[in-house]
């Protein structure tokens, strides 16, 4: 069963030597069982925050969060994040970066039916992300859309209920960050995890989501939720959609009237 969540009055006030910083304020959210939603707004206006308050990485200063009705303790439950930057170790291959997890939360490798299970799981995460062949290559090995594939991969070698992505291809070029969406997608679809996607792009945003929630400057708090009427699966032509459109330009027009966007 995927994550239902549940943000109730959030408030982040980080304390540094120059005074208060109010990252967040008056965040309520509600996130489905399996759905997708998406977070756009400015740089700076708290996205990764409200991701790290989520995964349990950081604690709100007020407010709450329920994870399947339940007040998040530590880390989130069946959580897993990935992060724009690959965090893959130099030193292991691909396949042992993607086993990784598992390693850390002690599943032993002394047990022979565990391993080969989960090689294949591995494994077969790889092919579905186009990284067939590449299990024993090492991270300098591989370009950057790789290498964020082989975290996709290690994120979902754990089976996650919650999948936590900030801005995972941010740094990609155009073309790999358009076959990451198809892919994840296809993830998606197949796993049904609950999903929150960190991005700057209004067009990835809608091209993904059920939901997406509009962020104000900072202190971030929520301009506007929007549910994305586009049915599922997705394919290249979902964008040519007029509710694709449409949604693309509500929100560019919600960042005009903050002053976010100026068009020329
Ligand atoms: N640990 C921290 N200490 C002090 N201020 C912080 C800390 N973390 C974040 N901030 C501040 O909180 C605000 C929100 O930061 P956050 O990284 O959440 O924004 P963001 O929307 O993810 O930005 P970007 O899109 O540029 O990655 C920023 O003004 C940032 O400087």
């Amino acid at each position: 069963m995927s994550t239902k969540l549940e943000l109730t009055n959030i408030e982040k006030v980080f304390k540094t030597k120059t005074g208060d910083v109010k990252a967040l304020s008056n965040i309520f959210l509600s996130v489905e069982p399996g759905e997708f939603l998406a977070v756009v707004g400015p740089s700076g206006c708290g996205k990764s925050t409200i991701m790290r308050i989520i995964a349990g990485l950081d604690k709100p200063t007020n407010g709450t969060v329920e994870i399947n009705d339940k007040p998040l303790k530590k880390i989130a439950d069946g959580a897993a994040v990935v992060f724009q930057k690959d965090v893959l170790l130099a030193w292991r291959s691909v396949l042992d970066n993607v086993l990784f997890p598992l390693e850390l939360k002690g599943i032993t490798w002394l047990d022979r039916k565990n391993k080969q299970t989960n090689r294949s799981k591995a494994l077969e995460l790889l092919e579905s992300v186009g990284l067939k062949g590449f299990e024993d290559k090492y991270p300098h090995e591989l370009s950057g859309g790789m290498k964020q594939r082989v975290s996709i991969c290690r994120a979902l070698i754990q089976d996650p209920k919650l999948l936590l992505m900030d801005e995972p291809f941010g740094a990609l070029d155009a073309l790999t960050r358009e076959q990451m969406m198809y892919d994840l997608l296809k993830l998606s679809d197949k796993y049904g995890f609950t999903t929150v996607f960190i991005t700057h792009s209004i067009e990835e945003a809608v091209f993904l989501s059920d939901k997406v929630v509009v962020m104000s400057e900072r202190p971030g708090t929520i301009l506007k939720e929007l549910p994305i009427a586009l049915q599922r699966p997705r394919h290249g032509s979902t964008r040519e959609e007029p509710e694709f459109n449409k949604q693309v330009q509500n929100i560019r027009s919600i960042f005009k009237t903050q002053g976010i966007i100026a068009e020329i």
